[in-house]
């Protein structure tokens, strides 16, 4: 059981060396979206959104997030067994990247359907 819980403790630990590498500065990316999902966050207090509206938000910059921290860690792999051009390489990480470009987009709409309104009643009064 004690070896267990170490065990456990440690996963956390690479979780977190990954966490601190994904926003060391070395993937340019995961800090543009770390700008904008506090950009978002500060724009979710500013409008005093809706428990549910929070959630949604929540999750979508979770959503972003992660699947670029996927995005980085399928590129250390592919730098990993095919550092020279290959053609394979290329669809691999180019498909990664548009799984978070369709992630991210579908965040635009979310965001977009719940503050535009938002944003349209404060230009009105
Ligand atoms: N080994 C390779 N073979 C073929 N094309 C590659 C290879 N490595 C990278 N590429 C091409 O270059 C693009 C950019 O790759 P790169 O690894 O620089 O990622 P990036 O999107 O710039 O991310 P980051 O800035 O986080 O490193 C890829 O999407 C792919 O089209």
């Amino acid at each position: 059981m004690k070896n267990y819980i170490k065990a456990r403790w440690a996963s956390f630990g690479y979780a977190f060396a990954g966490l601190f590498d994904f926003f060391s500065g070395r993937h340019p990316h995961a800090i543009l979206h770390l700008i904008a999902a506090i950009t978002v966050l500060l724009a979710a207090y500013y409008f005093a959104l809706s428990p549910w509206e929070w959630g949604l938000i929540i999750l979508a910059i979770g959503g972003v997030l992660a699947l670029e921290a996927l995005n980085s860690a399928l590129e250390y792999v592919v730098d990993l067994v095919q550092p020279d051009f290959h053609p394979l390489a290329k669809k691999a990480k180019d498909m990664a990247a548009a799984a978070v470009l369709i992630f991210a987009l579908a965040t635009l709409g979310l965001a977009s359907l719940i503050f535009w309104p938002k944003i349209l009643n404060l230009l009105a009064n």
